[in-house]
């Protein structure tokens, strides 16, 4: 049974799914923040349910011998090195929705307590001052909102603003025109938005482009008077810039919910006049935590128990509908890699991946991904389907991929082409109605093979006696062969054989075979099959 640990505060639901899909579950929502234990444990466990006080590290993805997926249940994922996650290939998926409406109505929340400095007249009136003439505040109705980062809080945000009869101004590189106008926003440049807006609302999240968007410069461009909003992430703001343009009052007012050093026990902004401080309560609220911890424990079952994938920052989504059928060609596309991987000795240039008929319907990205597990493989033995599409970029290997119509007898195959300095190689397979996998062609000539898990592979001549000679060589070795398919372009032309042996060849007499003068090549080939 598989196990999970939930190292952050997350709703009892989600303790409650994973029992319920079968899968073992420690709560233990402190230990996130204890670096030692949690690194002391971590190795036991198969998937790791965190929310963002956990810091997920390369040390202690390290140290997570078993782990096969973290689940983040919310939105930012920058408490975890994604990058070091792939490459042990570890799953990294978040709840992208459950908790939007509710960190966007926090940002709303903040705009009015700036805009009637309502936290501070709040602890005025409690001490008994009733200062009314201090606290004068400025109408929202009317005025210029303008909002950085238009997705799925941003534009939650932008329609609430469109809903107070705000102007709202939209800066997103990735805004279409057709959305703004359905939002009933302004689609602006950053340096058109900073002058015109009366309050800045950030919804980025934090990348590098975005890292400090919000310093010196952007403060000297904007408003005087202008009032700052941000619950998306700390960094966003320089926050010894933004400490200065409220001193000099260029900005009026601050609300922030995320620092740049969290938890925020000490911070210049804390203490100043118009700054409104809450800890990171974005997303807290018995909603958003009911939705976001049911989400990530269904998507975390549903990996661990049934192979699908949603919702994966470094993984190709796979539902849970199609995995079933997917499933025999996933394990196609990794045999046909394993193949080429296994009897390709120099540096891959580029791979052509080819799906005919039924298999172009399907979710290629996941067979892509599956097909490049397979050829990397034999030179990384731990590399999965999360990990290889980043070790292939990072080797610089050029991916194509092709889809087309049925175009020959199989209802649908998929073929690898390689290509190496040196030369081209492909071979195409089939899984037929037992869901097993077929090679259908190597090297452009067809045959039809199982496949085992130890295989023999020889080019040869089309010669006779080929079959005694290989037969007898694994007889004399007591080697059995369980199948034996052979193939050639024209008679007496190129030839190939492929066996399937009940064990591995043995390396000791490969040179036996390679001396018999009809023989060009022979390689033993072992692939991940149960037979
Ligand atoms: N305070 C909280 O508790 C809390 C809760 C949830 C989410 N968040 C944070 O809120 C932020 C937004 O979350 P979301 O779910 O809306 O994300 P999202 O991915 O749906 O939207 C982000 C938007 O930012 C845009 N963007 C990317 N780079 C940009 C750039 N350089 N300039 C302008 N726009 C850019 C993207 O195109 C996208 O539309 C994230 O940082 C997330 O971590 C905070
Ligand atoms: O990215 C998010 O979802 C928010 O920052 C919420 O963080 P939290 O789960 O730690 O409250």
């Amino acid at each position: 049974m598989p196990r999970v640990l939930v190292s952050d505060k997350l709703s009892p639901t989600a303790v409650q799914i994973f029992k319920d899909r079968g899968v073992e579950v420690d709560y233990l929502p402190d230990l996130g923040k204890d670096k030692e234990a949690l690194l002391a444990k971590i190795g036991e466990y198969d998937g790791l349910a965190i929310r963002s006080a956990t810091k997920v590290t390369e040390k202690l993805i390290n140290a997570a011998t078993n782990l096969k997926v973290i689940g983040r249940a919310g939105i930012g994922v920058d408490n975890v090195d994604i990058p070091a996650a792939s490459r042990r290939g570890i799953i990294v998926m978040n709840t992208p929705f459950g908790n939007s409406i509710t960190t966007a109505e926090h940002a709303v929340a903040l705009m009015f307590a700036l805009a009637r400095q309502l936290p501070e007249a709040n602890a005025s009136t409690q001490a008994g001052k009733w200062e009314k003439n201090r606290f004068m505040g400025t109408e929202i109705t009317g005025k210029v909102l303008g909002v950085i980062g238009c997705g799925n809080i941003g534009s939650i945000v932008a329609s609430r603003g469109v809903g107070l009869r705000m102007k709202v101004l939209a800066y997103d590189p990735f805004l279409s025109e057709a959305r703004a106008t359905e939002l009933g926003v302004e689609k602006v440049e950053l340096d058109e938005l900073f002058p015109r807006a009366d309050f800045i609302t950030l919804h980025t999240p934090m990348t590098d482009k975005t890292r400090g968007i919000i310093n010196a410069d952007a403060f000297a461009k904007m408003k005087k008077g202008v009032r700052i909003i941000n619950c998306a992430r700390g960094g966003l703001i320089v926050e010894a810039d933004l400490v200065e343009a409220l001193k000099s009052g260029k900005v009026a007012g601050a609300a922030i919910d995320v620092f740049e050093t969290e938890p925020a026990t000490d911070n210049p902004l804390f203490g100043m006049e118009n700054v409104v401080a809450t800890p990171h309560l974005g997303a807290s609220t018995t909603e958003a935590q009911e939705n976001v911890a049911l989400q990530v424990a269904e998507q975390m079952a549903d990996y661990l128990v049934k192979g699908a994938v949603s919702n994966a920052i470094n993984m190709p989504s796979i539902t849970a509908e199609e995995a079933p059928r997917l499933k025999p060609f996933i394990k196609l596309a990794e045999v046909l890699g394993a193949f080429v991987g296994q009897v390709t000795e120099e540096p891959i240039q580029e791979v052509e991946i080819l799906f005919d008929g039924q298999t172009a319907t399907m979710n290629t990205r996941a067979l892509i991904s599956a097909a490049l597990a397979g050829l990397i493989r034999p030179q990384v033995a731990d590399v999965n389907m999360v990990s290889a599409p980043i070790m292939a970029k990072e080797r610089g290997i050029i991916l194509s991929e092709i889809k087309r119509d049925k175009s020959g007898v199989f209802d649908g195959y998929i073929s690898i082409t390689v290509k190496t300095a040196k030369q081209t190689r492909s071979i195409a397979g089939t899984c037929f109605s037992d869901g097993k996998p077929r090679f259908i062609q190597i090297k452009g000539i067809n045959l039809d093979a199982e496949v085992g898990q130890h295989m023999l592979y020889t080019t040869n001549a089309d010669a006779p006696g080929i079959i005694g000679l290989l037969g007898t060589i694994c007889g004399k070795n007591s080697v059995n062969i369980a199948n034996f398919a052979l193939g050639r372009n024209q008679p007496g032309g190129d030839a190939i054989a492929l066996l399937y042996l009940d064990g591995p060849f043995p390396e000791n007499v490969l040179a036996e075979l390679r001396s018999d003068e009809r023989i060009d090549s022979a390689k033993p080939l072992s692939f991940d099959v149960v037979n």
